[in-house]
This record gives structure tokens, C-alpha cells and sequence, in this order.
């Protein structure tokens, strides 16, 4: 019922915004690995809500429970439950329009979809779900780790201001350093200012996410249609707001020649490489060995705070009035999620590629 992601390595979700609490089942993640538990507590920090003056000021520390499937500090390869629960729901926020659809929210398709809603902070299409991702890929990145694989995403643009520079040009290590989560620090103040009037103005404003990923071995993706880089598209594409994926050249490729953007082999070492990578570090929905770098699109949040036409569910035309704690702006929590869902994509198709060859059975 779309609440599952992913083959072998694979997470189950569940939990609504205003409900008691959300969490996950994690399915496959191999016995034996060590969980760093601070190393999940800081990937939640870093998406919770509440966290500076440019996100929802909801109040949720995101703890959370590991109430299965680890024993003295390893997995044991059976399902590992995690339980966040929900601490600081002001459900009167939505009392106004618990009949009302927010334009541009999930309210009118939940409503049509299921006959009937809970309508309490977006129920279960809020991005409250995204700290279940958060804390399973954040034990994906740990499994990543013991090969060496990094995930690091970080935000390149809001509204039209735009980190120019590509990932190999940037200081990534500066990412963390400011709320924004732009690596460059000038822009990341120019950033923070643009959210914080945007906010004073009582609108929001969309932005994008820029995410690489570092020595994937060679061979991981399952063509035809399971392509790694299809893979991430829905992994990215599941992320609430999302409106665009471009992996690669992307959108950009389509104004180069043949003879600019190919990617010229070079032998090195024991290792093929290549001289640039506009392929995105996948051919063929194959990884190469290069850099897998990507970008995600995400809208102005749905709920302003001020007055707009809609209609109730009776179909009567009314007024719908912006109320409650919203992101002014989503990218900045959204870069621990988008990590979280390409290391789930990573972990996954790594153990899925233990069916390559013959030798590998
Ligand atoms: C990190 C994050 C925070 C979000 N915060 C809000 C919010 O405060 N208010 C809101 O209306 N939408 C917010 N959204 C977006 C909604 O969850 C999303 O727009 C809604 O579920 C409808 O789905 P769609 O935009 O994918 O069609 C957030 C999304 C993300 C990724
Ligand atoms: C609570 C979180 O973000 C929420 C995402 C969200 C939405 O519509 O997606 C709407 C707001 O929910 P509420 O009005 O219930 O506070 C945000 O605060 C979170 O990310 O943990």
C-alpha cells in the first residue's frame, strides 16, 4: 500500500503527524553491524522540527526507541523497530479547517482517496513521517560506512539564489555550519535572510537540494527498470514537496554536443575512470565508480499564513486562513532526508548486486 521502500535492505513506515508517535520496521539490514546510536541521534537533530527561526517551530526532540532487532549494540538480522513519539501536536491549529482543503496540500486527494481524512497537522501526508526515513537511513549509512560510501547533501538554492559552483568546486565540510545548510557561507546569509522575510511576509518559498555520494564500487543497479538512478528518482520523488529530480548533467545536458559531454575513459591504476563526469557516476542505470551527484526540487510549503480560496468537503466555496507552525521553506530539514533516502537506494542495491555473477552466490 505504498508504505514500504526497497527490496532487500527495506523500511516500512508508519505513524501519522498529530498521532501518539510514528516509527519503522527495517527489514534485511545484515547481523553483525555496530549501530552508533549518537551518530542516529545527530541525524535526527539535524531534521527535527523547531530547529532555528527558518523552520516550523513545532517543539519535537524526534528521540527514539530501537524496540527490536539490536542486542548489545549489533544488529541481529532480525527487524529492527524504531518508535518517535509525538510530544507537542497543537491539533486546534487544524480544528478551522478539519472540513477545508488547504490548496496545494494532500487534504482535497486524501479526502477523495479515502472517503474520509485526519485531518490533525496533514495526518500521514505531513513530512513528520520523514523522521522514521531519517533514523532507518541513518542506520543505512552506517552499513554504507564499513564500505566507505559517504552521502552528503546540502542546499544550492532558494527561490533564485543559486550556488553556481558544482560539488567538486565546494567546501562541503561548511555545510553544517549555518542553519540554511549551504555550503557556501555568503550565500547561506543571503539564503537565510531571503527565508526570513519570505516569512515575515506570512509566504514560503521552494529551493533545492544538491546531494553526492562517494565510492560506490562499480556494478550496482538493476537494469532494466530497477536503474539506480530510477531508483533514486523515486526515492527522491517519495520526499513530501518534491517536484523535480535531475541526476547527472540533468536538464543542463540537453545544450552540450555529444563530443562535449561524453565522458572520456582513462585507464588508472587497476581502476577505469573518467575524465568528467556528466554521466553522474551512472551508465546504463550502472554505477561507474564516479561521483553519483544528483539534485531535488522542492515547492513553496502549501500552508501560508494568509487568507486563500478553496472549497470544504460539502463543495461550498470558502475561505481558508493560514494558521499553526509551517516551514516558511523546506529545503533546510529536507537535506538529512534526501541523505537518508539515497543511502536506503545504496544499502539496498549493494546487497541486491551479491546476485551479479556467478562468483558473488
Ligand atoms: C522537511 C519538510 C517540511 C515540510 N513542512 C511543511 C509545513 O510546515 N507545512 C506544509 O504545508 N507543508 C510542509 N511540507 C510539505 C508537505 O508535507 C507536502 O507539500 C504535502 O504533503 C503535499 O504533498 P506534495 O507537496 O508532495 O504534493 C514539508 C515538507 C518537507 C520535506
Ligand atoms: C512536525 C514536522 O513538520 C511538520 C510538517 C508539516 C507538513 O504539512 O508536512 C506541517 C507542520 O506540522 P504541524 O502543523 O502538525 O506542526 C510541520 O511542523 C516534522 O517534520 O517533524
Amino acid at each position: 500500500m505504498g508504505n514500504s521502500f526497497g527490496k532487500l535492505f527495506k523500511i516500512t513506515t508508519f505513524g501519522e503527524s498529530h498521532g501518539l508517535a510514528l516509527g519503522v520496521i527495517i527489514e534485511g539490514c545484515p547481523a553483525g553491524l555496530k549501530i552508533d546510536e549518537a551518530k542516529l541521534i545527530a541525524e535526527m537533530q539535524r531534521r527535527k522540527p523547531g530547529q532555528s527561526k527558518i523552520t516550523t517551530q513545532r517543539k519535537e526532540e524526534d528521540e527514539f526507541e530501537i524496540k527490536s532487532g539490536v542486542f548489545e549494540g549489533m544488529t541481529t538480522g532480525t527487524p529492527i523497530g524504531i518508535v518517535i513519539n509525538n510530544s507537542d501536536q497543537k491539533s486546534k491549529d487544524y480544528s478551522h479547517i478539519s472540513d477545508k482543503f488547504r490548496p496545494s496540500h494532500a487534504d482535497f486527494t486524501y479526502f477523495e482517496k479515502y472517503g474520509l481524512r485526519d485531518y490533525r497537522g496533514g495526518g500521514r501526508s505531513s513530512a513528520r513521517e520523514t523522521a522514521a526515513r531519517v533514523v532507518a537511513g541513518a542506520i543505512a549509512k552506517q552499513l554504507l560506512e564499513t564500505k566507505g560510501i559517504t552521502i552528503q547533501a546540502y542546499v544550492s538554492q532558494v527561490g533564485d539564489l543559486k550556488l553556481e559552483k558544482s560539488h567538486g568546486e565546494l567546501d562541503l565540510s561548511q555545510a553544517e555550519n549555518n542553519i540554511v545548510r549551504c555550503p557556501d557561507p555568503q550565500i547561506a546569509e543571503e539564503m537565510i535572510a531571503l527565508i526570513d522575510s519570505v516569512r515575515k511576509d506570512r509566504d514560503t518559498i521552494g529551493g533545492v537540494v544538491s546531494c553526492v555520494i562517494k565510492n560506490t564500487p562499480v556494478g550496482i543497479g538493476e537494469p532494466v527498470f530497477d536503474r539506480l538512478h530510477a531508483e533514486l528518482g523515486k526515492a527522491m520523488l517519495s520526499i513530501n514537496a518534491v517536484k523535480g529530480f535531475e541526476y547527472g548533467s540533468g536538464f543542463e545536458g540537453v545544450k552540450m554536443r555529444g563530443s562535449e559531454h561524453n565522458d572520456t575513459f582513462v585507464q588508472d591504476g587497476d581502476k577505469v575512470r573518467t575524465l568528467t563526469n556528466h554521466s553522474g557516476g551512472i551508465q546504463g542505470g550502472i554505477s561507474n565508480g564516479e561521483d553519483i551527484y544528483f539534485k531535488v526540487a522542492f515547492k513553496p510549503v502549501a500552508t501560508i499564513m494568509t487568507d486563500q480560496d478553496s472549497v470544504n468537503e460539502a463543495g461550498e466555496t470558502v475561505v481558508v486562513s493560514g494558521k499553526g507552525r509551517h516551514d516558511p521553506c523546506v529545503v533546510p530539514r529536507a537535506v538529512p532526508i534526501v541523505e537518508a533516502m539515497a543511502a536506503l537506494v545504496i544499502a539496498d542495491y549493494i546487497l541486491l548486486a551479491k546476485s551479479n555473477k556467478l562468483q558473488d552466490f
